[in-house]
């Protein structure tokens, strides 16, 4: 999985992510009212207009960038047709190229994360007969129940050229509470960091780098740097440019000497650019997909400063 990433960010000299996630106030009024006048102000309504919406987002990108991120929660909360959305988006974006990070964020006991491993980047089984379901390339879980939690997730990343980013240090304000502890001399990030290059030393690819990824936020430069010297074979999917403040000056210590290492994410920042300056006045709420690709263009630039 890794090596298809890499390839893909070399091809189009773009190590941006866009994340796809769609909130009702963030949906253009034109696609809203559609959902609305066909299935009511309902949850299939959302579900409707947020497959529609992203279809938009990626028409407008899938040339530019080597990868989404669609955040689960976004749909899940709308419950089934919302799941639908959520699988509709992914296969859409696969089928245009990108590679799909899925934001799902699990963590369970091994014997629950196997029926997640199962269902997001392995094959359900009912009797005789498997299943895709889910269909992510890669996908985000927490590492804090240990080991034993992310085992069955490492299976399906071998047999089915999956991968996956564990939580390390993430984007939020808060995140040092827990993330920064002192244990035993190091802080807690550390720790955990070690452990991910470890577990991903067995999932090597050609360029040099694991499939078994870490999420480091873009807000937190300082500790990023610290990770970087400690996890060196290990990709960083980085939140936190744009919408959380984080600008292009704080992402140099994410990446390695060989310009690589690092997947730098935004969402709201590209999905909703049509409703932002300096868009906004140059894109009718209609444009939001070529809103959206300006967006990721300067975003592009952007980041070029750092290489
Ligand atoms: O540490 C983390 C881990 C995940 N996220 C997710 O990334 C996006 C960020 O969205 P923006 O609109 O660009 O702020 C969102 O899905 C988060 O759940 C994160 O921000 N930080």
């Amino acid at each position: 999985m890794i090596d298809m990433l890499i390839k893909k960010i070399e091809e189009l000299q773009n190590p941006t992510v866009v994340g796809l996630d769609p909130r009702l106030n963030l949906i253009p009024s034109h696609i809203k009212e559609e959902a609305y006048n066909l299935y009511g102000k309902t949850p299939r309504a959302a579900a409707k207009a947020f497959l529609q919406f992203n279809k938009g987002i990626i028409d407008g990108i899938c040339d530019l960038i080597p990868a989404v991120k669609p955040q689960i929660a976004m749909y899940e909360q709308y419950g089934a047709e919302g799941i639908q959305a959520y699988i509709d988006t992914v296969e859409y974006a696969k089928g245009k190229g990108l590679i799909v990070i899925g934001d799902i964020k699990r963590s369970d006991i091994a014997s629950t994360a196997e029926a997640y491993a199962d269902g997001h980047i392995g094959r359900v089984k009912i009797e005789e007969e498997s299943y895709v379901v889910y269909r992510e390339d890669t996908i985000t879980l927490n590492p804090y129940l240990g080991y034993d939690s992310i085992e069955p997730y490492l299976g399906h990343c071998k047999n089915y050229n999956k991968g996956l980013f564990i939580l390390v240090k993430t984007s939020n304000p808060n995140s040092g509470e827990i993330q920064d502890l002192n244990i035993g001399g190091e802080k807690l990030y550390e720790r955990v960091g070690k452990m991910v290059q470890q577990w991903g030393e067995a999932f090597i690819g050609a360029r040099g780098y694991s499939s078994i990824g870490a999420v480091v936020g873009a807000t937190h430069p300082q500790q990023a740097e610290k990770l970087r010297s400690i996890m060196t074979s290990t990709y960083f999917l980085v939140p936190g440019y744009g919408a959380q403040g984080a600008t292009a000056e704080d992402l140099k210590g994410y990446f390695n000497k060989d310009g690589l290492g690092a997947i730098i994410n935004s969402s709201r920042g590209i999905i909703a650019a049509y409703s932002k300056a300096p868009y906004k006045s140059l894109y009718k709420e209609e444009e939001f997909s070529l809103a959206a690709r300006a967006a990721v263009l300067d975003m592009k630039e952007d980041l070029q400063k750092l290489f």
